[in-house]
């Protein structure tokens, strides 16, 4: 039998919008309100989870993990070694600590925890809280099998997972733990273009919506190459190639390969710089 997360106390250190959404999804795949404790800065914003979610929050982090056996570090890459140094002593010997920051490596975990203690290196992104995320999971030499189970349990109602090396981890964050700002992006500027075209602003921004999620099915339903597709989309002789011609001169293609090469770049400055 697969691996529950029913049961298993969770704690959320640094509950801001990775790991708000990773918790939105975590609770419709079986984890119980009551079983959370969500770390914040500020009152208000705990007020705001207690109420969304019905999880207890706290600004105590050392308190927050001491009965958890997954804790799941959401702060910044910059913070985090500090963070790992104000709870380590309250940490449960089993306590599995969950990484989402791009960048660290696992070895900055093993620097600022106690010797032996489980880690999971994850790269998720904000798909997961409406349950259509991808998340990479790369178990650190401390954990066993049992941790990354519970770990894949906690994300089961986020999305996909997928288990990766930590070499690999970079190039994941690049297209998947940033994609979906890149299409988000790629949305914004078809509904402006709708807008310069006469269209009203919700009419434009509805349809730039719709297009990108039917396109998105169309593709995981079927398992067509995206080439293919698009080739079905653009008739010779019509009007989607003359469009497509325009992105080519405008050199889109090459911008998404250098762009996934400058965020890629951008993730091991971050761990030359503080892993
Ligand atoms: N936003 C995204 O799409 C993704 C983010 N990540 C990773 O997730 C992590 C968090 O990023 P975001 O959620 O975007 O940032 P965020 O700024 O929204 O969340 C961080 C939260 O931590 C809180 N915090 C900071 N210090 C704290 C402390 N001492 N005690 C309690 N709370 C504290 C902040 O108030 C904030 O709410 C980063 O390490 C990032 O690399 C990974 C994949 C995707
Ligand atoms: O931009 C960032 O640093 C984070 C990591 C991946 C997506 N957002």
């Amino acid at each position: 039998m697969s691996t529950q997360i029913a049961g298993t106390r969770v704690a959320f250190l640094g509950t801001g919008t990775m790991s708000e959404a990773v918790l939105s999804g975590a609770l419709s795949s079986g984890l119980a309100p009551s079983d959370v404790v969500a770390t914040v800065r500020r009152p208000a914003r705990g007020e705001e989870l207690a109420e969304r979610y019905g999880v207890g929050t706290t600004t105590d982090n050392a308190a927050a993990v001491r009965d958890a056996r997954i804790v799941v570090v959401g702060v910044k890459p910059k913070d985090v070694a500090a963070m790992l140094d104000a709870v380590s002593d309250a940490l449960a010997p089993d306590a599995v600590v969950v990484s989402v920051a791009v960048g660290l490596p696992l070895s900055l975990y093993a620097r600022h925890l106690p010797a032996g203690q489980p880690v999971v290196r994850t790269m998720p992104n904000t798909p997961a809280q409406v349950g259509a995320g991808v998340t990479a999971v790369v178990p650190g030499e401390t954990a066993g099998e049992d941790d990354v189970a519970l770990v894949e349990a906690l994300l089961a109602g986020t999305g996909r997972t997928l288990r990766i090396t930590e070499k690999e981890i970079d190039a994941f964050g690049a297209l998947a733990g940033s994609g979906p700002a890149y299409v988000f992006y790629v949305v914004d500027a078809m509904a402006e273009a709708g807008v310069l075209l006469g269209l009203t602003r919700d009419v434009a921004r509805s349809l730039a919506v719709q297009t990108v999620l039917g396109a998105g099915r169309l593709l995981d339903e079927t398992g067509e190459h995206p080439a293919i597709l698009r080739e079905k989309v653009s008739s010779p002789g019509g009007t989607t190639i003359q469009a497509l011609k325009r992105l080519d001169d405008g050199g889109v293609r090459a911008a998404f390969l250098t762009a996934l090469e400058a965020a890629r770049d951008r993730s091991r400055e971050l761990a030359d710089e503080l892993g």
